[in-house]
């Protein structure tokens, strides 16, 4: 074998090239630019490219950020078979999650150790063990956010997705070693067939797309997303719409489920349905013309009310945590009431919700001054 520093040369021409385009030199490019944004450190990371009949993959355990064209493995795209091999390096471990992205057609994979990658893993972990839920199979969402529009729809989905989307990135959990998260990360993409992107728990995350632009835009647009979200949490500001009293969501199935929070529906505007929703139709403010977030002005003047009164020392506020307590299953639920007595103590069950609603909201965003209104989404 004709050999130069232990690499066959004779397939040195499928790494050298004065285009910068070229696989074999864009991925070097490309990680020197991840190392300064924190996402390739400490040989962390990495990038594969798919271009006609070759995979280009990083060399394992070396500073990405100084890899040369000549470090770049090759292999063929049909048989998987190393078609360039620098034999004193080995192939980067990712690479069988990078073979499972181009499975399913995309043409290049960034893996990045982005802290703010790490941090919302963590963060999703968190809200799932206050909700008393597991953080198996959870998921990453936002909604509301301009950069969201840097994502695309899914695979044969034309176009992007749009402000009022909602982004779902699923998180699988991390294994000791990174090539065997290859089969949890194949099954979060069949759960999810949508993702361009999964996030490993306490590691980093993969995100792929049609070919080097587009996973490289949408690996930038999800780690500002993932900023972002992480400052939100530190502000106390929600996700999503429905994260309100309840905390993160974890799972699809959970999404679902939590329409109804143990049998209360959750109305649109994202707390839990009472019977007084179906009077706001019959007496004109309709919620769909109402703006969201913005109270019912009635109710809002009774809101802001009882939300200083539920301020005093020892008064409200015990109260209205047993009946926080009682919204979210114990015994509560908005009665059936019929009549004109009915409808009488059905305004008494409407402060009392009021009350609950306003120290719910007081007790998840300690920092926002009572008696005023929580800002939705
Ligand atoms: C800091 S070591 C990180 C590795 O274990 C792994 O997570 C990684 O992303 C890079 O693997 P590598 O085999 O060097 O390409
Ligand atoms: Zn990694």
């Amino acid at each position: 074998m004709a050999s130069k520093n232990n690499i066959d040369v004779r397939s040195d021409h499928l790494i050298t090239s004065t285009d910068p385009e070229h696989p074999a030199n864009l991925i070097c490019t490309l990680c020197r630019n991840f190392y300064n944004l924190g996402w390739v450190t400490g040989t962390g990371g990495g990038t594969s490219i798919v271009k006609n009949s070759h995979i280009f993959i990083a060399p394992s355990g070396v500073q990405k950020e100084l890899m040369q064209p000549e470090n770049i493995f090759v292999m063929d795209r049909r048989t998987h078979a190393y078609v360039r091999k620098p034999t004193s390096l080995k192939p980067s471990a990712c690479t069988p999650l990078f073979l499972a992205a181009f499975e399913k057609g995309a043409g290049c994979c960034i893996h990045t150790h982005s802290q703010w990658a790490v941090l919302v893993t963590l963060l999703v972990e968190k809200a799932a063990e206050q909700n008393g839920k597991s953080s198996a199979n959870s998921c990453f969402e936002i909604e509301m956010i301009e950069q969201i529009k840097g994502i695309p729809k899914g695979k044969n989905k034309p176009g992007m997705l749009g402000y009022f989307d909602r982004l779902r990135v699923p998180i699988i959990e991390n294994t000791a070693h990174e090539e065997d998260l290859t089969q949890s990360l194949e099954e979060a993409m069949a759960r999810y067939p949508d993702t361009y992107a999964v996030l490993v728990r306490r590691h980093g995350v993969y995100v792929w797309g049609d070919d080097v632009a587009k996973a490289k835009t949408q690996t930038e647009s999800l780690d500002y997303i993932f900023r972002l979200a992480v400052e939100m949490r530190t502000l106390g500001l929600p996700w999503t719409k429905e994260e309100t009293s309840q905390g993160t969501k974890n799972t699809q199935e959970d999404i679902t489920l939590d329409q109804t929070i143990n049998g209360t529906p959750i109305s649109k505007r994202g707390r839990p349905k009472r019977s007084s929703d179906n009077l706001e139709e019959a007496d004109g403010e309709s919620p769909k013309r109402r703006k969201p977030g913005r109270a019912k002005k009635s109710l809002q003047a009774e809101g802001d009310n009882k939300s200083n009164q539920a301020n005093q020392p020892g008064s409200l506020r015990s109260e209205g945590q047993n009946r926080v307590t009682a919204l979210n299953g114990e015994k509560g639920g908005a009665t059936q009431v019929t009549g004109k007595k009915g409808q009488g103590r059905l305004k008494q069950e409407i402060d009392r919700d009021d009350e609950a609603l306003a120290l719910a909201n007081m007790t998840q965003v300690g920092r926002r001054r009572p008696g005023r209104p929580r800002k939705t989404l």
